[in-house]
């Protein structure tokens, strides 16, 4: 006899807050409503529409990323951040645009589609996957997506990334450097230093499985060729997250977020991380070049959540200056304090200068060198100027005091970034902040990150600024095109996409010229470099989790449950075998 929760197609497939049955149904919870309900979309649509004129100067694609769960997730309280990371292209030449967007087919990707439902657990919490894919790179790759060497690589600082060819955006593998960087772990926000064309590139829970709450934290540099230069390794005082860094000529500075990890929480299938309002922000402070273990200097202030670096630099006195968004409180509200339920705090997220002095001893306790009360997030420079002193930035921005229209959006999704700004820091007197010029968006409307595009031959912050509107009253998003230093005067165009993206996290607009001259210098026949070879063994804690199955069986113990054939089987299917082709 037919239960009437088999025939009602409102009824959750969620039991006790897990996922039961096959029915293809989204948790009913504020992750997956508003401007982020699943989209789950990959496509194209040619010539979009637009509002306003398209500059014609505009010649490159805008890239961006976004999270989106493409099954119903395994635990019905899952956050954002889990979701399948999926790439945006929005190519901009001779005043139109085209949208393309396909998700990253990573192993996760492969594998959850065989299976045809979510595989993975709890975020970057292996013990709460499904069996079937122990020992698996379970990255969800959502987080950046960067030009590198003429391929994209879509990263999340949780695992390695994953290159895609830049115009089809068609997933070209697992890509390790060409069997440089073999850490389990690896950052979404690698630096690019334009004077040597280096990437300066880190790792956190670098050491182990990826999956340890390891203190390893590696840096590596890569010269202009992608040849690895620098590999230094370091210990973290705590097991925190470290997400962006800021890259001056001799300096990488490293934030550490006092968001704390644990390995016994995540064995009972808890959260990856913990809010601990009693620890202090850490910056840790290396040498670019020659880097030992002991070299790190730790600098401590006062408990806060770091945001996004704007620019990094050194000063006269060869301090380092580093710029950043620091919010007073939880921002990653869904990761409360240990055994609390989540809350949110009620911060605010201003722009803080600190002053970095690489002769001071570690553990220094600093305090900002100035704070300007902008309260905002997703700062971005002209990248031309990383390692240098700069004068612009530009951020997505939090008015409260601005109109919002409650009844037709609800609860603005992802924060009320309802303003974009961009602000000049007086170059003169580096106490001073500088100028503002911010454009609102309206009541039913919020910014997603925004990302400048240069001008050929431009000064510092000459260009334009790109983002994506979401018009949170009819869940559809357009690409909005500023010049970079009027944004008061609103959108030169408006670029109108038949659809609703979800909430992305960053974007980088890459010049068609750069593309058209690597691919060249990536054709098969013709080309100096060839074509991206991507990743043919297993990341080396895979292999030891497949060594030491081996041993297990060897000596007649049966403890991980087949981990090497779930491995080998694995692989196999996304296409890498576990000798190499
Ligand atoms: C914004 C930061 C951030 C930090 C860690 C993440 O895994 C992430 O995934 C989208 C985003
Ligand atoms: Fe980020």
């Amino acid at each position: 006899m037919a239960h009437i929760f088999d025939i009602a197609p409102e009824v959750s497939p969620y039991k006790e807050g897990r996922l039961s049955g096959d029915r293809v149904k989204f948790p009913d919870t504020p992750v997956f409503a508003s401007m982020n309900k699943p989209s789950r979309f990959e496509g194209d649509v040619f010539d979009l529409e637009f509002t306003g004129k398209i500059p014609k100067d505009i010649d490159g694609t805008f890239f961006r990323i976004q999270p989106d769960h493409r099954f119903p997730p395994m635990f019905e309280d899952d956050i954002h951040f889990n979701g399948d990371g999926s790439v945006t292209a929005i190519r901009i030449r001779n005043g139109h645009a085209d949208f393309k967007q396909r998700y990253v087919h990573n192993e996760r990707y492969k594998l959850e589609t065989a299976a045809r439902k979510s595989l993975f657990g709890r975020y970057r919490n292996p013990w709460t996957d499904n069996e079937s894919v122990k020992g698996v790179i379970r990255t969800a790759s959502n987080t950046n997506i960067i030009f590198y060497r003429g391929m994209l690589l879509a990263t999340k600082e949780d695992g390695p990334p994953y290159a895609m060819d830049p115009v089809t955006l068609e997933t070209i593998g697992r890509y390790d450097f060409e069997g440089q960087i073999l850490s389990p772990t690896f950052t979404a926000h690698p630096k690019f230093d334009p004077d040597t064309g280096e990437m300066v590139c880190f790792a956190y829970e670098a050491g182990g499985d990826g999956s340890d709450c390891s203190l390893d934290i590696a840096v590596w540099t890569l010269d202009a060729d992608g040849v690895k230069t620098e590999e230094a390794w370091y210990k973290a005082p705590f097991a925190g997250m470290i997400h962006d860094c800021g890259l001056s000529k001799n300096y990488l500075v490293l934030p550490l977020t006092p968001i704390k990890m644990d390995l016994e929480r995540m064995k009972k299938g808890g959260n990856k991380f913990a809010w601990d309002p009693s620890e202090d922000q850490w910056y840790g402070l290396v040498p670019r070049r020659g880097g030992k273990p002991e070299d790190i200097i730790w600098f401590r202030a006062d408990n806060a959540f770091h945001g996004h670096v704007a620019g990094c630099y050194e000063n006269e006195q060869g301090h380092v200056v580093v710029d950043l968004t620091v919010a007073d409180g939880n921002v990653f509200f869904w990761f409360p304090p240990d055994g609390q339920p989540p809350k949110r705090d009620n911060f605010s997220s201003p722009t803080m200068r600190w002053v970095l002095d690489p002769k001071a001893p570690t553990h220094t306790r600093i305090e900002p060198s100035l704070v300007w009360p902008i309260n905002g997030e997703f700062s971005r420079i002209d990248d031309r100027f990383t390692t240098k002193k700069y004068k612009h930035f530009w951020q997505a921005m939090v008015d409260p005091s601005r109109p919002y229209d409650f009844p037709k959006c609800g609860p603005p999704a992802g924060g009320l970034f309802n303003c974009l700004g961009h602000f000049t820091w007086d170059m003169e007197d580096e106490k001073g902040t500088g100028t503002s010029d911010v454009y609102f968006a309206g009541p039913t409307m919020t910014f997603q990150e925004p990302t400048f595009i240069p001008r050929t031959g431009g000064a510092e912050g000459e260009g334009y600024l790109i983002a994506l509107l979401n018009h949170l009253d009819v869940l559809r998003n357009d690409v909005v095109i500023f010049d970079a230093q009027n944004m008061a005067a609103g959108p030169v165009a408006t670029i109108h996409l038949p659809l609703a993206l979800k909430l992305g996290l960053h974007g980088n607009f890459v010049d068609h010229r750069d593309i058209e001259a690597w691919q060249k210098r990536r054709d098969a026949r013709t080309g100096d470099v060839g074509p991206v070879k991507v990743a043919t063994e297993p990341l080396p804690w895979q292999k030891a989790l497949m060594k030491g199955e081996g041993e297990q069986k060897a000596n007649g113990v049966n403890g991980l449950g087949g981990v090497r054939d779930q491995i080998a089987e694995g692989l196999s299917r996304v296409g890498l075998g576990v000798n190499g082709h």
